[in-house]
């Protein structure tokens, strides 16, 4: 099994409601810490949704100033990742969709927030939305994530030492 992946059993354990998820792996380029291209998204679980506040960086720039609108799907389907923690099933993105309402400012905070709206044998129908906090919102998505199992992730490489600049 691809080891950065291996301790998968651990991390599908039942979190309590409140408690921030653990990243999918270091490397992740939603979530995870190790990442220095990533959005180090950071996800709790509350009820049965998954929320972040989430900020995006120059780095992730489209039109100056403004979020790249494939950063802003990044985010949301990584957010997506997070509802796999309470269905207790790896899963992958076989579809996503999302509707810009309004630009995403760099440097401004967002509330995101995430549920599945059904769960049909493999299919997992899920949505999300970002919004300003307390305010309008910015983007919404939908997607469908198919159930796998984990060996459907032997098939990526294990991250080599290189540099990712
Ligand atoms: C430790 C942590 C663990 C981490 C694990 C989790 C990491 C998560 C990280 C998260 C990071 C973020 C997330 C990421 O970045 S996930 C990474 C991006 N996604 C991928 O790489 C997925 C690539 N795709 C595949 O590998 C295959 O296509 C899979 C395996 C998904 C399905 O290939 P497979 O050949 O098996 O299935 P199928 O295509 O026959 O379809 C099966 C069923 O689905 C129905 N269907 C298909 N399309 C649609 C549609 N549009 N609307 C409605 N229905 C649709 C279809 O009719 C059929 O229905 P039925 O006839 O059975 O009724």
């Amino acid at each position: 099994m691809n080891s950065i992946l291996g301790n998968w059993a651990e991390k599908f354990r039942p979190h309590p409601d409140g408690t921030q998820l653990p990243p999918h792996h270091g490397h992740c380029l939603g979530c995870g810490p190790d990442n220095p291209h990533g959005h180090h998204l950071v996800v709790q679980r509350r009820g049965e949704e998954v929320h972040a506040v989430h900020r995006f960086s120059e780095r992730h720039m489209g039109a100056p100033g403004i979020a790249h609108g494939g950063a802003v799907a990044t985010v949301l389907d990584d957010l997506f990742g997070f509802l796999l923690y309470l269905t207790g099933t790896p899963a992958v993105t076989r579809q996503l969709e999302v509707r810009y309402d309004a630009p995403v400012i760099l440097g401004t905070s967002y509330e995101l927030a995430a549920r599945v709206v059904r769960d049909d044998g493999r299919k997992l129908f899920v949505e999300a939305e970002m919004s300003e906090v307390g305010g309008t919102t910015v983007a919404t998505a939908s997607a469908l994530f198919l159930k796998v199992d984990i060996a459907h992730f032997d098939r990526g490489a294990p991250p080599a030492p290189v540099d990712l600049d």
